[in-house]
């Protein structure tokens, strides 16, 4: 069950990798150090009563043979069961490795394998937001405004990676302009206290929608997040409009805060589902002065770069790397592995 980071086990040859989220949950088989992930089809959580059922489903029935796991869920690693924070399935390790015949399971934070990924991504699949330079050598963040907001730091220490992935999703988000003044008083509070996680994902949209609505005296009249975005992308409504508007600045202010926290010159990196399907309608001038006016270091802001991550698999790159090269990566695991 020790696993340290001088002398990580690794994982038995071929690997499921897989990024279980609220709603989706993607699989993925390496067959060895130096294979592409054969991807399969996405299984929706809801479509199966468990994890092991889905896996026998999509992967084991379209001819995938994996003896390790590793995957990444959304929710507290913390003990022999795992739930899942948005979605009904619980995670047994224990029971998988009899159920699909496996010799280890690994399970990570979805965080730390976003993080994970920004380390193993090709530049062509990030969308710059204004300028600056990744510095190779420097820390990272990644951001990810989905069903909830997740963070983690990426940090180099000497020639390894180490993932920190806490739970900055929950700091305090406070008003800054006028308009922002007029809008707070109304947002949802998570025991009297706006987080980021009230503003900065899906349920979050709305929240700042409605907000808006609140505070110009009008009915909302939407209530998911795509509606929201639709009517801002057909400029439909002037509420939903300027709740996408504001969406994107705060992420780009609270993108920057990340940064100062982490020193992050290797780049600050939005994940997520939502970002980058606004990606058409970005501010992209408004957002980047958001990221940089962190007077006394505005200058020290423009040189970092900030980007849009568009690669809809991002999760499974990150994992396939680290199964690749345990060995790169700072990630500890012994109280996160099972072995048959
Ligand atoms: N077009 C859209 N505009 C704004 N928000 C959207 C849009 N489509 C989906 N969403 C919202 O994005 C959130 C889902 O985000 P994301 O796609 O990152 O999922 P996730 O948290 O990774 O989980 P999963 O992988 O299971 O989908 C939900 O709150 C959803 O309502």
């Amino acid at each position: 069950m020790i696993s340290t980071l001088d002398s990580d086990p690794g994982l038995t040859f071929p690997v499921l990798i897989g990024d279980i989220g609220g709603t989706n949950a993607r699989f993925a088989v390496l067959e060895n150090e130096t294979a592409e992930p054969k991807h399969y089809e996405i299984a929706r959580t809801a479509d199966h009563k468990t994890i092991d059922d889905a896996i026998r489903a999509v992967v084991i029935a379209a001819g995938g043979r994996p003896k390790s796991a590793l995957l990444a869920v959304a929710g507290p690693v913390d003990g022999d069961e795992i739930d899942l924070t948005n979605a009904p399935w619980v995670i047994k390790p224990r029971q998988m490795l009899a159920s699909l015949d496996l010799r280890e399971v690994v399970v990570l934070n979805d965080f730390e394998a976003q993080a994970l990924a920004v380390s193993a991504l090709p530049p062509s699949v990030h969308h710059a937001i204004g300028g600056g330079h990744v510095h190779e050598t420097a820390s990272r963040v990644v951001l990810g405004p989905g069903t909830g907001l997740g963070v983690a730091g990426l940090v180099k220490v000497r020639d390894i990676w180490v993932p920190v992935a806490g739970e900055g999703g929950h700091v305090d988000l406070g008003p800054r302009t006028a308009r922002d003044q007029a809008i707070w008083p109304h947002l949802e509070t998570i025991e009297g206290r706006v987080s980021g996680e009230q503003v900065l994902c899906g349920r979050g949209l709305v929240n700042l929608y409605r907000a808006i609505c609140a505070a110009d005296g009008v009915m909302p009249i939407l209530s998911e997040p795509a509606e929201v975005s639709g009517a801002a992308s057909t400029a439909a409504n002037a509420q939903a409009v300027e709740a996408v508007r504001l969406f994107t600045l705060y992420v780009g202010r609270y993108a920057g805060d990340l940064a100062l926290i982490f020193m992050a010159r290797g780049g600050v990196y939005i994940g997520g589902g939502i970002f980058q399907r606004l990606i058409p309608i970005l501010d992209v001038g408004a957002i980047r002065a958001e990221f940089e006016n962190k007077a006394p270091h505005t200058d020290l802001m423009r040189q970092v770069p900030l980007f849009v991550v568009t690669a809809s698999l991002a999760a499974l790159t990150g994992l396939a790397a680290y199964a690749r090269a345990p060995r790169r990566y700072g990630i500890e695991t012994a109280e996160r592995r099972w072995m048959a």
